[in-house]
């Protein structure tokens, strides 16, 4: 009789979570396609991540479009499982997979140099990769995870890249962020979270770094013919809540009012190809039309400031 009543009670709960969420939730996770019919052919693509959820989606719709596509995966057996099931879908399909540990600057850089030897030109680069609510771990660097993955690693992988974008201009740069930047704040005092550890914290940190490194970055490209762009791809059913039991629950719970990868590639795919966003640089996109960025996303001086340390942690010097 007990075991009845906790049964019924917790589908009571379970129901008014749903009553009270559902229009939240889907308020973030619906609607946005790219209309754009714009053609890649003869162009070159980079997509971080594109071996699952969002990156795998954007893959195969950029390979449709006649692009040559290089999925760069930290797992290359799982990318050339994702490589064969796009195959599967368009047979033409144009894709490579190509190694790439972002939570490893030498895998970074190792990965950069045989692009730049192998690759003539690269049109548009999708910073897609990313990992949330990871326990504390560090990268190969000493870099607490999340920042590392999410922004140090694309960081430095767009620095190595920027001169052979610059080459083949017009170019341009998607950076997927997300709308977590809204409750996130840059902790110059403790950025690797040495002194304590919050893991949504450090994910929604990690997002506002993206966004903020792609409007310096837009900044610091202004008449250079590439252009940066960040995203918030909506909520979307994907792998990216597997380090958090509560979240993968919620997802799981209200997996009906999520976006499909598919769906939550769109803004990625607009950001990438929309012929109308040629010179539009800067900006923050959501189901393909243009955002709002949260007052600390659009801070100049923690941009430079975000800038400035990110590049003392990695050791490099950018030209411009
Ligand atoms: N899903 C959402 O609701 C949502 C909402 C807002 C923003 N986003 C953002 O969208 C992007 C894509 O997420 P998703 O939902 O498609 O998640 P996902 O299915 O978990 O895909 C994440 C991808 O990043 C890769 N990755 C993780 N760590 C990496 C590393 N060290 N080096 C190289 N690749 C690494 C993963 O590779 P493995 O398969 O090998 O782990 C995977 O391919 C992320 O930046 C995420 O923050 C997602």
């Amino acid at each position: 009789m007990m075991v009845l009543v906790l049964i019924v009670a917790g589908l009571v709960v379970v129901a008014l979570l749903m009553v009270l969420f559902a229009p939240y939730i889907r308020k973030y996770s619906a609607g946005g396609t790219c209309m754009s019919m714009a053609r890649l052919d003869g162009k070159t693509v980079l997509i971080t991540g594109a071996n699952t959820g969002i990156g795998k989606e954007t893959a195969l719709d950029l390979a449709i479009r006649g692009a040559r596509v290089i999925m760069a995966c930290r797992d290359v057996e799982k990318g050339e499982e994702a490589a064969a099931s796009i195959r599967r879908v368009y047979s033409k399909a144009n894709v490579e997979v190509r190694e790439l540990d972002l939570a490893d600057t030498s895998s970074i850089r190792a990965f950069a140099q045989r692009l730049l030897r192998e690759v003539d030109h690269l049109h548009i680069l999708i910073n897609n990769a990313g990992v949330m609510m990871c326990p504390y771990v560090k990268t190969n660097d000493g870099f607490e995870m999340q920042l590392g993955v999410n922004h140090l690693g694309h960081f430095l992988l767009t620095y190595l890249l920027i001169g052979l974008l610059k080459r083949s201009a017009p170019a341009r740069i998607v950076v997927v962020s997300s709308l977590a930047h809204n409750v996130g704040w840059i902790r110059f005092h403790d950025l690797l979270s040495q002194g304590s550890y919050n893991s949504g914290l450090a994910y929604c940190q990690s997002k506002l770094a993206n966004l903020l490194f792609a409007r310096e970055l837009a900044r610091r490209l202004k008449g250079s013919s590439v252009t940066v762009n960040s995203v918030h791809p909506g909520l979307v059913r994907s792998e990216l809540v597997r380090h958090s039991t509560i979240l993968s629950l919620l997802f799981s719970l209200f997996s009906l009012f999520l976006k499909s990868p598919r769906d939550g590639a769109q803004t990625s795919i607009y950001c990438a190809v929309a012929e109308e966003l040629h010179s539009l640089t800067g900006k923050h996109f959501s189901d393909c039309a243009p955002a709002s960025v949260a007052p600390q996303g659009r801070n100049e001086e923690t941009a430079r400031k975000l800038w400035d340390a990110s590049s003392e942690l990695l050791g490099i010097v950018w030209d411009h």
